[in-house]
């Protein structure tokens, strides 16, 4: 792979593809005049940098990119015919295996990738997996790609990002559902919409922190609380009782089985 590729997004302005673009041009790994991005109904994200190429096609973009970045919704891939024959190209869309995207591309250097919507902000976790046509400085070049927008991981298998798609590519909404039942349970309960906010979105980010630096699991940290006896053993144990990790399992049951059911 040449050293410094033109880097194209097919979906750069959608929410994902942005949010990868923008992260890539914040941490300097491809200049705004080597990105190249499909315009969209949804604006324009590169406001900040005028020198990236907007094109009003994918193939106007396969014109110009040495590495193609996939970032339509999987019912739209349908729609592209892309000649990626010599490409290293890199789908962020769920649902679509590699398979259909070699047969699509006519490319056999290809990752999976499943970047979550924390992207925007910096914060996704997204695992990847490449074929084994995919060289390792080039593997070197996709993990600091992802990289850019949050913890990355090579996975060793297709269908881990399958499974992946519903834990953590899906996963952000899970937590902004707890959000909103905490949050408005607190707003039952006269607190206001500021605080219940706040409070909860902060007690959110840190138990994170709290278990990622003290290394401590959660179930580790739920143990710990369950034998405390206090208010929280009386809150965890309604909430057990009342089918949370069922829940929670039948959610992501039913998000993987999504995720394998390819639209093609
Ligand atoms: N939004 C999310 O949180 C996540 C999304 N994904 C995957 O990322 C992919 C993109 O999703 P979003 O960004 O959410 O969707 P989006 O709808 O915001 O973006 C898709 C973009 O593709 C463009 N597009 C559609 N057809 C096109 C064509 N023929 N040529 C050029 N551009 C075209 C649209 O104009 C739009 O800007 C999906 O496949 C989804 O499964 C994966 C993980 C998380
Ligand atoms: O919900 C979706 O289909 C996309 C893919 C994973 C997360 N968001």
């Amino acid at each position: 792979m040449k050293q410094l590729p033109t880097l194209g997004i097919i979906g750069g302005n959608g929410w994902l593809g942005s949010a990868l673009g923008r992260s890539v041009l914040t941490h300097g790994l491809v200049a705004p005049d080597q990105l190249v991005v499909t315009t969209s109904r949804s604006g324009h994200h590169y406001q900040a940098w005028p020198e990236v190429t907007c094109v009003d096609s994918a193939d106007a973009l396969v014109e110009l990119a040495d590495v193609v970045i996939v970032s339509v919704r999987p019912e739209q891939f349908d729609t592209l015919s892309l000649s990626l024959e010599m490409r290293l190209v890199i789908s962020l869309m769920a649902k679509v295996p590699i398979s259909t995207l070699a047969r699509a591309t006519g490319s056999e250097r290809i990752v999976r990738a499943m970047p979550n919507a924390a992207a925007a902000v910096g914060h996704s976790y997204t695992p990847w997996y490449a074929t084994p046509e995919v060289a390792s400085d080039e593997r070197g070049w996709v993990h600091r790609l992802l990289s850019t927008c949050g913890p990355s991981d090579e996975v060793k298998e297709e269908a881990q990002i399958e499974y992946l798609t519903a834990l953590t590519g899906s996963g952000p909404a899970f937590p902004a559902l707890l959000a909103d039942a905490l949050i408005s349970h607190a707003m039952t309960q006269g607190v206001s919409e500021l605080v219940a906010r706040r409070g909860v979105l902060h007690t959110l980010s840190g138990a994170s922190q709290l278990m990622l630096e003290e290394n401590t699991s959660p179930a580790q940290l739920v143990e710990r609380f369950l034998d405390y006896g206090g208010t929280t053993t009386e809150g965890l144990n309604a909430m057990l009782d009342s089918g949370f990790r069922q829940a929670v399992h039948q959610g992501l049951d039913a998000a993987h089985e999504a995720a394998r059911h390819t639209p093609y």
